[in-house]
């Protein structure tokens, strides 16, 4: 790990286990957490001014325990430190322009919150193009992206 490391400017994680391998949300999250923080705690040591691409689900949980790591040890930098979050954001846009029938390249829907079921928050409110779902054509992209 150590000559993997030294001399990096930017160092990109996505080692990890994936969702489908019938595993608790729990779990995921500790097993994830647990290879992050040894390969981020090794990142501090060997180059600690390396950008960091965190991959690793449920990732808006990864980058917050690597930026407590780095702050334990003392070589945080906001700027250095990011996750890969578009994920629920493509597959999002890509349900959404199924049911409103348009062109895939022209939708955004905004997702706030997590990465695992009901945690993952899709604004349909805030959909763009401006477009209003009824009840019963909301449930198709809301359902879809929370199990996705
Ligand atoms: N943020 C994003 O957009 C995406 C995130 N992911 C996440 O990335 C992670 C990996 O997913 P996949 O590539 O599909 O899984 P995978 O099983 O195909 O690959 C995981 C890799 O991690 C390695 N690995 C396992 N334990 C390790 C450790 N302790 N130290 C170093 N490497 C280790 C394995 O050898 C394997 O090469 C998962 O957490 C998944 O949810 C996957 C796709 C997109
Ligand atoms: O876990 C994976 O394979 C990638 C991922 O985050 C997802 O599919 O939601």
């Amino acid at each position: 790990l150590k000559d993997a490391l030294i001399g990096m400017d930017l160092v990109i994680i996505p080692a990890g286990v994936p969702h489908k391998h019938g595993l608790t949300k729990d779990d995921l999250f500790n097993i994830n957490v647990g290879i992050v923080k040894t390969l981020c705690e090794a990142i501090a040591k060997c180059c600690p001014k390396a950008i960091v691409n965190v991959l690793s689900n449920p990732v808006n949980s990864t980058v917050l325990i690597t930026a407590e790591v780095f702050k334990r040890v003392g070589t945080y930098d906001p700027k250095r430190l990011l996750g890969v979050t578009m994920l629920d954001v493509v597959r999002a846009n890509m349900f959404v322009a199924e049911v409103l029938g348009v062109d895939l390249r022209y939708v955004d829907v905004p997702i706030i919150g997590g990465h695992v079921g009901i945690t993952i928050l899709p604004l349909l409110s805030q959909i763009k193009p401006p477009c209003s779902f009824t009840l019963k054509r909301s449930e198709y992209p809301s359902s879809t992206i929370l199990t996705s």
